[in-house]
């Protein structure tokens, strides 16, 4: 009997503080949807309907009206900007107050994900940026474009290979830039020939399997640690304990045939393995050394083949798109004795139109969420009242949204490149065009990324037309259980081969 009245009054006390907690936005004059006892507003995400990100560019759409908008995960209050001035205010003037991003990973329990610039707070992220920049210099990118270049010879030498590529049954196209992405990870990064056209089991295509593939550990814990928050006092690892090793084992192998055989390489394992020796305001020790060239493996293959992906993709669908990208290309690779160096990869204007509408049209990150680290006061435009933003609040910036809002993009549904071009692209309000983030904290690989998908969209462009493959499940819908945009069933394509 005391055992049930004890239950009775927690589950009524618990009922009303959620309750209390969940006017937290009411009572400082922040509109927002109602929020449900225990899953606020991102019930659809518990159950595995949509992910968060999804939720917001719904929610943004709702309150056109305002600047910003009150929600709950959970019982959390998390304020969602829809403004790009404050945006540019959050990500960029005043920095200060938001430099962290809303994750919580244990370095102890997560060596590799634990050090990553992304999961970094404070001092020790700004000093660790700091000696990671380097390493993508656009001196280093003109070092690693060869390996690039060599990497979608062999791409397209692969496709040709691949009868359901050719004769109508379609080939998948993450698959076949994942591939590619690898192949260029292992160069870069290791010195390593990863093997990913050659072999259909190479090491580094396993790794890439045991670590974000669709229904794997990382995509499940990040998931797990976003939606549930209380899961971040556990010590839950992203990066698997098999992936760990295994890197570790990469990394190390390739520093000891280095240093035996007297070798010098000008890359990015190179420069962090020096800063063992260089660094005088931050201990780097042998385990930074492996977590950083460990996650330039993680960060530097998935989402670049995602948009790879969607640009390909946008190309077979969009089919004068492709032939105007088709005659750029060519004349590139013809006034070049057949090759495209570097430098003339990086002028040509409709190639990176191409890349930039589909990183807007379908970016791989649908939101970010970062951490207010200093109370912030400023004037909600449209009630002119202030506002304070308290140390510890998550600000969700609706990259998605942005990007498909008429009132920044005009026919946001449709693919338009030349929204990009020239004069147009001067027109495009600060702020709304986000894929790599903005401000001190945006994307440290951005360089590397774009330069790998325009090097491969480019060979293939010139060499096959593309078409999209009836396998492909049109519209495109998206698995809500991966936080990456990730088209469910895939985007099967059909190539056929320009003499
Ligand atoms: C083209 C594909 C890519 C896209 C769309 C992308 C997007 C992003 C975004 C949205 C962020 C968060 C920025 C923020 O918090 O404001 C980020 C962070 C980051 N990205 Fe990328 N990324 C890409 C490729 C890469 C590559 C190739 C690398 C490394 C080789 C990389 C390394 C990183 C790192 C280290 C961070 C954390 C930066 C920090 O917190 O200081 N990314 N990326």
């Amino acid at each position: 009997m005391i055992t049930a009245i004890f239950v009775v009054v927690l589950v009524t006390v618990v009922y009303y503080l959620v309750k209390l907690n969940h006017q937290y936005w009411k009572k400082r004059g922040v509109v927002g949807p109602k929020p449900k006892f225990l899953v606020g507003n991102i019930g659809k995400t518990f159950l595995l309907k949509a992910q968060p990100g999804e939720i917001y560019a719904d929610i943004y759409r709702e309150y056109k009206q305002h600047s910003v908008v009150g929600i709950f995960q959970s019982f959390t209050p998390v304020l969602l900007i829809r403004d790009p001035d404050l945006i540019k205010e959050v990500t960029i003037k005043s920095f200060s107050h938001f430099r962290d991003n809303d994750i919580s990973v244990d370095k102890n329990a997560d060596p590799i994900f634990g050090r990553n610039p992304f999961s970094l707070k404070g001092e020790e992220w700004k000093i660790v940026r700091a000696h990671l920049t380097p390493g993508f210099t656009s001196g280093k990118m003109k070092w690693v474009y060869p390996y690039m270049e060599t990497n979608s010879q062999k791409m397209v030498k692969f496709i040709q290979e691949q009868p359901n590529a050719m004769n109508g049954k379609g080939y998948e196209a993450k698959e076949l830039c994942t591939r590619f992405t690898l192949n260029n990870v292992g160069d870069s990064v290791f010195g390593v020939e990863a093997r990913c056209f050659e072999e259909e089991n190479s090491e580094f295509r396993q790794l890439a399997k045991d670590f974000l593939s669709p229904g794997g550990w990382a995509v499940l814990a990040l998931f797990v640690t976003i939606v549930f928050r209380f899961a971040r006092i556990l010590p839950i690892r992203l990066v698997p304990k098999k992936v760990e090793e295994k890197l570790t084992d990469i990394v190390t192998q390739a520093l000891r045939h280095r240093e035996r055989n007297n070798i010098v390489r000008n890359d990015f394992l190179h420069i962090i393995s020096q800063l063992k020796t260089t660094c005088k305001d931050y201990e780097f020790t042998d385990l930074d050394v492996t977590a950083h060239a460990a996650g330039f493996f993680t960060d530097g293959y998935e989402t670049s083949a995602i948009v790879m992906s969607f640009i390909v993709f946008q190309l077979a669908a969009n089919v004068e798109a492709q032939a105007k990208l088709r005659q750029e290309v060519t004349a590139a690779f013809h006034g070049n004795d057949n090759k495209l160096p570097y430098d003339v990869l990086q002028s040509l204007p409709y190639l990176d139109a191409v890349v930039n509408e589909t990183l807007r049209s379908l970016p791989p990150i649908y939101a970010l969420q970062k951490v207010c680290t200093e109370d912030f006061t400023f004037t909600i435009k449209e009630t002119n009242k202030p506002l304070v933003i308290e140390k510890g609040t998550p600000i969700a910036l609706p990259i998605y949204a942005l990007h498909s809002d008429p009132e920044h993009f005009e026919e946001p549904e449709v693919f338009k490149p030349e929204r990009f071009l020239g004069a147009n692209r001067d027109k495009i309000k600060k702020c709304t065009f986000i894929p790599f983030g903005e401000g001190p904290r945006a994307c440290l690989g951005q360089r590397f990324g774009v330069l790998q998908v325009k090097a491969g969209v480019s060979y293939i462009i010139k060499n096959y037309e593309m078409t999209v493959n009836k396998k492909t499940q049109l519209p495109l819908k998206f698995d809500p259980t991966n936080i990456l945009m990730t088209p469910i069933g895939g985007l099967w394509l059909d190539f056929k081969k320009i003499d």
